[in-house]
C-alpha cells in the first residue's frame, strides 16, 4: 500500500529525471546509475499508483485490506484515513467511472460510504497529523493532501446533511431494523401512523392539520353537534328547564295558598326564588297572545300623565316603563331599582295619596282583602282601582265583585276573555277612605279568616 512517507523520498528523484545536470565523462555510470534511478522511479510510481486504486473501494472492507490494517494497526488508521478520504474524493468525482470493474451501483454506494467515512475518520486523520507534524515536517503535497483532507470534513459533513436523507437525525431514528425487511418495516412505519391517528382528537374547525400535538392539547376541540357531548349538553339544558319549571310551578302554588307574609319570608330567605320564579313567569307570558299589564297601560296613556300610579306586585316593572305617569312600584323583592320591598298588604303611602292603584296579576296570597283594603286607603276619592287576573281564577265573576262591592268599591267596568289565556279585567272607583272601612268592616265578622270574604282558585300556569 501507497505510504506518504515513500513518496517523500522518492518524490526528489523523479524532479531528477526532468531537470537535472547532463555529465559526458560518467556517461556509462550515470547511464546505469540513471538505469537504476529510472527504474527506481518506476517503481515508485507503480508503487504510487497503486494505493490510488485501493482507497476507491472503501469500505468495501476486502480480506486484503483488512489484513493489512490489522498488521499496521496505527499507520493503516492514518494511512486509510489520509488516502481514503483523498481518494474516496478521487475516487468520487473522477476515479469511480474510470474503474470499469464495478458496477454503477458498487460506486454509488461506495461514494455515499465514501462521505462517511471523510466525516468519521476526519477526527482520527487530524490527530494523526498533529502527532507527524510533531515528528518530522509534513511535505508539501502531503500537507496540501491533508488540507484536503481538512476541507473534506466540514464539506463532507455538510454534503452528509444536505445531500444523504439517510443519515439525516429524524430519519437515523427511523432506519429499518435490520433483523427486517424495507417492505416489513415500511409496513410497521405505515402502522405506527395508523395508530397515531386513530387516537388523535379531532381537530377544532380552522385549525391546521399539522398544528404541534401540544397546540392540539391545549386547545379542546368543539364537539360536533352529533357527538355525544353536544346530546348530553342538550339533554342537561333540557332537564334543568324542566327542573326550573316545576320550582316555577311549586313557588307559585306557595304564592296562591299561604297569607302573604309567608311569601314575603319565603323571599327573603331565599332571594334566589324570587328570581327562578319570575323566570318561570316570563316564560310564561311569552306563550300569551296578549299581556294583560298592556292592556291596562294602554288605557293610562289616555289618562293625564300627571295622574299618580301605585303599581302593587309590580315585578319587573313594565308598567313604570311604558307611561309617563309617576308610579310607585311595590314588590315583594326587587327586579328593578323603582321597586319599594314591601308587603302589598302595608305600603308605605299616605292616605289618598294616589289616583290609580294597579293589580295585575298579583291578587296572590289569601290575604286578598288586606291588598284591597290597603288600596282603598291610599287612593284619593274619585281614584281608581284596576285588576287584572287569569280568568280562570274567577270562578265566579258575580262573587267577586259583589265581595269587592262590600268593601266600597263601584264596579265601573269589566272585560274578560275566556280559554287557557283568557284574562279578566275590573275598573272600580273606591267611595274613599271613610266608607270603604266602613264597607269591610261591615261586611265582615270580627277575627274571622280574610279567606272567608273571597275564595279565589290560584291560577295554575299552563
Ligand atoms: C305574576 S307577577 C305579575 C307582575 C306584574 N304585575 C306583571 O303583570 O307583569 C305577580 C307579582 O306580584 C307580587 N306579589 C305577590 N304578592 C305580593 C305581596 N303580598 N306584596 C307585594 N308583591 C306581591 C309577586 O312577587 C309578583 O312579582
Amino acid at each position: 500500500m501507497f505510504e506518504e512517507p515513500e513518496w517523500a523520498e522518492e518524490a526528489p528523484v523523479v524532479a531528477a529525471l526532468g531537470h537535472g545536470p547532463s555529465r559526458p565523462a560518467a556517461a556509462s555510470q550515470t547511464k546505469g546509475s540513471k538505469h537504476s534511478q529510472l527504474l527506481a522511479t518506476l517503481r515508485a510510481l507503480e508503487a504510487a499508483s497503486l494505493p490510488k486504486q485501493l482507497p476507491s473501494l472503501p469500505g468495501s472492507d476486502s480480506e486484503e485490506e483488512i489484513a493489512q490494517k490489522k498488521k499496521h494497526p496505527k499507520k493503516a488508521s492514518f494511512a486509510s484515513a489520509s488516502a481514503e478520504v483523498g481518494g474516496k474524493r478521487k475516487g468520487c468525482q473522477k476515479q469511480a467511472p474510470t474503474e470499469s470493474d464495478f458496477e454503477d451501483e458498487e460506486v454509488e454506494r461506495k461514494k455515499k460510504s465514501c462521505k462517511k467515512r471523510a466525516l468519521l475518520d476526519r477526527d482520527s486523520v487530524e490527530e494523526e497529523t498533529r502527532k507527524r507534524k510533531c515528528q518530522k515536517p509534513a511535505p508539501s503535497n502531503r500537507a496540501q493532501h491533508i488540507d484536503n483532507v481538512e476541507q473534506t470534513g466540514p464539506k463532507a459533513q455538510k454534503e452528509h446533511v444536505t445531500n444523504d436523507p439517510h443519515k439525516s437525525s429524524t430519519e437515523a431514528t427511523s432506519q429499518p431494523p435490520h433483523s427486517l425487511s424495507r417492505k416489513q418495516w415500511r409496513n410497521r412505519q405505515k402502522n405506527k401512523r395508523r395508530h397515531k391517528n386513530k387516537f388523535r382528537p379531532l381537530l377544532p374547525q380552522g385549525q391546521a392539520p399539522g398544528m404541534a400535538p401540544s397546540e392540539e392539547a391545549e386547545v379542546p376541540p368543539a364537539p360536533r353537534p352529533d357527538s355525544h357531548e353536544a346530546r348530553a349538553g342538550a339533554l342537561r339544558a333540557r332537564m334543568a328547564e324542566r327542573l326550573d319549571g316545576a320550582r316555577f310551578r311549586y313557588l307559585n302554588e306557595q304564592l296562591y295558598s299561604g297569607p302573604s307574609s309567608a311569601a314575603q319570608r319565603l323571599f327573603q330567605e331565599d332571594p334566589e326564588a324570587f328570581h327562578l320564579y319570575h323566570r318561570g313567569f316570563q316564560n310564561q307570558v311569552k306563550k300569551w297572545p296578549l299581556h294583560p299589564v298592556d292592556r291596562i297601560i294602554k288605557d293610562l296613556r289616555q289618562r293625564p300623565p300627571s295622574l299618580v300610579v301605585a303599581d302593587f306586585g309590580c315585578g319587573d316593572c313594565r308598567l313604570a316603563s311604558s307611561i309617563r305617569n309617576p308610579v310607585h312600584c311595590f314588590d315583594l323583592a326587587p327586579l328593578d331599582p323603582r321597586v319599594t320591598v314591601c308587603d302589598m298588604a302595608q305600603v308605605p303611602l299616605e292616605d289618598e295619596s294616589v289616583d290609580v292603584a294597579v293589580f295585575c296579576l298579583s291578587l296572590m296570597g289569601t290575604n286578598i282583602r288586606d291588598f284591597l283594603e290597603e288600596a282603598n286607603r291610599v287612593l284619593k276619592p274619585g281614584g281608581l282601582l284596576k285588576v287584572a287576573e287569569v280568568s280562570s281564577r274567577f270562578e265566579d265573576v258575580r262573587a267577586f265583585l259583589a265581595a269587592v262591592s262590600k268593601l266600597g268599591f263601584k264596579v265601573n267596568s269589566k272585560t274578560s276573555s275566556s280559554g287557557t289565556h283568557g284574562f279578566s279585567s275590573f275598573s272600580f272607583s273606591p267611595p274613599g277612605l271613610h266608607g270603604c272601612r266602613q264597607a269591610g268592616v261591615a261586611s265582615e265578622a270580627p277575627g274571622s279568616p280574610p279567606t272567608s270574604w273571597l275564595n279565589m282558585p290560584a291560577w295554575a300556569p299552563g
